[in-house]
């Protein structure tokens, strides 16, 4: 088993941010509020998932969570948006302004031309459910994890992902009760539903999420982004088309074809693709 070297990328308040060895992980740090996301939150994790898309040495983004909680010792992937910061026409941040920028994460993370592996390692309750929903796969930890649904406890409901595609993931009747009775759910219970790839005792939590990175990270990179595009193509509708064509649009780049395309117009003559070129 390789084990990590994490490295610091950038110092944050609300959240931590690492890399090793071709992996990031972006970590919740608010346990003593159970991880809730108030809008500097999203901007720190709009800002680290930003840098992995980026760097091209990273394959895989872990989205785990510090803790526990140092009042009363209780672990949290996230607990959704701060309720403290919660104003009338979203999360009001220190600029005053009302933001809903968590689905701009969400976005990333869908978009994202690269895998990533939610780590929950206690509470994933609200927009912090969705989250896990939204990305690529999810560990649990056996002993600590709970999946909760409570926007319709508070009003502030996900129509997007986080019930619609859930919905898709674990089925209609399923998902409707999630997020219908809002009640408490295991690992083992999420994994039993489809909305978990593996229950994982507690103490091996990190360390498993870090060997399934460095398996992915033996895959080919271009396969693995046209099939996360692929999957995400029916449920995106024409935006899943125009991501997974863009990148049919680059492969297209690197042939004979494009090159002559290119050539043709920059030297103002027609092209001349040649002959015996229509593949079967
Ligand atoms: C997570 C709990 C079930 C855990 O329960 P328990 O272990 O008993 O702990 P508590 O004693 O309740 O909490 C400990 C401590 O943490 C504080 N806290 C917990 N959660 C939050 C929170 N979300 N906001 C603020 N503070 C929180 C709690 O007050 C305690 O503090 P003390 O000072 O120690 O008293 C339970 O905590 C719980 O149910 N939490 C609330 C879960 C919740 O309702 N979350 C919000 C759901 S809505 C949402 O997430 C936003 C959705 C959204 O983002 C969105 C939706 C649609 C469009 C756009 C957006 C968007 O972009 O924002």
């Amino acid at each position: 088993m390789i084990r990590p070297d994490w490295k610091t990328a950038k110092n944050f308040e609300d959240i931590t941010y690492k890399k090793s060895k071709g992996v990031a992980r972006i970590a919740f740090n608010r346990p003593n509020v159970r991880n809730a996301f108030r809008p500097k939150t999203t901007s720190e994790l709009y800002q680290a998932f930003y840098d992995a898309q980026e760097d091209t040495s990273i394959g895989v983004v872990l989205l785990s969570a510090e803790g526990p909680s140092s009042k009363d010792g209780v672990y949290s992937f996230c607990s959704g948006g701060d309720q403290k910061a919660r104003g009338e026409q979203g999360y009001v941040g220190d600029d005053g302004m009302h933001r809903l920028n968590i689905l701009e994460v969400q976005r990333q993370i869908r978009f994202m031309p690269k895998v990533v592996i939610a780590v929950v390692p206690g509470w994933a309750v609200g927009g912090g459910h969705s989250l896990h929903v939204v990305c690529d796969m999810t560990l649990a930890s056996k002993e600590h994890a709970i999946f909760k649904q409570t926007d319709a406890d508070v009003t502030s409901f996900d129509g997007g992902y986080g019930s619609a595609y859930l919905a898709k993931m674990v089925g209609q009747k399923r998902a409707r009760e999630i997020f219908f009775l809002g009640r408490n759910y295991s690992a083992r219970e999420a994994y039993e539903m489809g909305m978990v790839n593996a229950v994982v005792p507690h103490e091996e939590l990190e360390a498993t999420a870090y060997q399934w990175a460095q398996e992915v990270l033996e895959k080919s990179p271009t396969s693995l982004k046209m099939l996360k595009f692929a999957m995400n193509l029916t449920d995106d509708g024409m935006v899943g088309q125009q991501v997974f064509a863009g990148e049919a649009t680059r492969l297209a780049y690197g042939t004979d074809e494009a090159k002559e395309g290119r050539n043709a117009f920059l030297e103002k003559r027609k092209p001349d693709f040649g002959k015996d070129k229509w593949i079967p």
